[in-house]
């Protein structure tokens, strides 16, 4: 990936999806540095989709680090919630002073489930666009990825992050909280938006 080389902002501010993208990135030999680190601020997401959201936040940071920057927009689908959380995934975990829970999260999206009846179901999806924006000429790029699956009750596994224990990807019996990381890049919607990235950059 020589065109986004040799430095990359990692333009996130989520420990869990930063540390699944340096490992998704591991193999190109592509130095990384979190928007965290650069004391970027967190834009205001106000797009109504993923890809525009995650185009807002790699076009902003790559504007202010003047390097090549790759945001990530994402959450989880509720078909019984039709589609919510949403973009909206991260804000359902926030309290007034914009304090995150993702218990508190998940008992809410469990809570509006059985809410709609057994009819309704449990099937869900995790999306991730992930965009690739470059300092200079306004250029952004940007991919998108998903996993179907059912949300099961209670939640299960410390080893992922945000909604990951309440989430059983299709064909399997485990939460991808009790995933090992190697497994969930196997299937993730963020492991198909990077592969979709790699090929057209590769
Ligand atoms: O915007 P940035 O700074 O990247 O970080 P964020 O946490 O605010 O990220 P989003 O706006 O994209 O919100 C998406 C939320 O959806 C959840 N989410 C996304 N991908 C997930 C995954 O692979 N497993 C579990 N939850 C995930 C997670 O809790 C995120 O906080
Ligand atoms: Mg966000």
């Amino acid at each position: 990936m020589k065109a986004i080389g040799p430095k990359l902002v990692i333009a996130t501010h989520n420990a869990g999806k930063l540390r699944e993208i340096q490992e998704l990135l591991a193999p190109y030999n592509i130095e990384c540095v979190g928007a965290a680190e650069l004391g970027l601020p967190e834009p205001e997401e106000i797009g109504n989709t993923f890809v525009d959201n995650a185009d807002l936040k790699a076009r902003e940071a790559a504007d202010l680090a003047g390097l090549p920057a790759l945001a990530d927009d994402s959450g989880i689908s509720v078909d019984a919630l039709h589609g919510l959380p949403g973009i909206f995934s991260a804000r359902w975990a926030e309290d007034d002073e914009g304090n995150r829970d993702f218990g508190r999260a998940m008992e809410r999206v469990w809570r509006e489930v059985e809410a709609a009846g057994d009819e309704a179901g449990h099937d869900a999806h995790f999306t991730c666009a992930l965009a690739i924006a470059w300092p200079d000429n306004g250029q952004v790029e940007s991919f998108e990825g998903k996993v179907f699956g059912t949300l099961v009750w209670p939640p299960r596994g410390d080893k992922g992050f945000g909604y990951d224990p309440m989430f059983v990807p299709a064909g399997h019996d485990r939460t991808f909280g009790e995933f090992e990381p190697d497994e969930k890049h196997a299937i993730s919607h963020r492991a198909e938006a990077f592969r979709k990235l790699v090929a057209a950059l590769g």
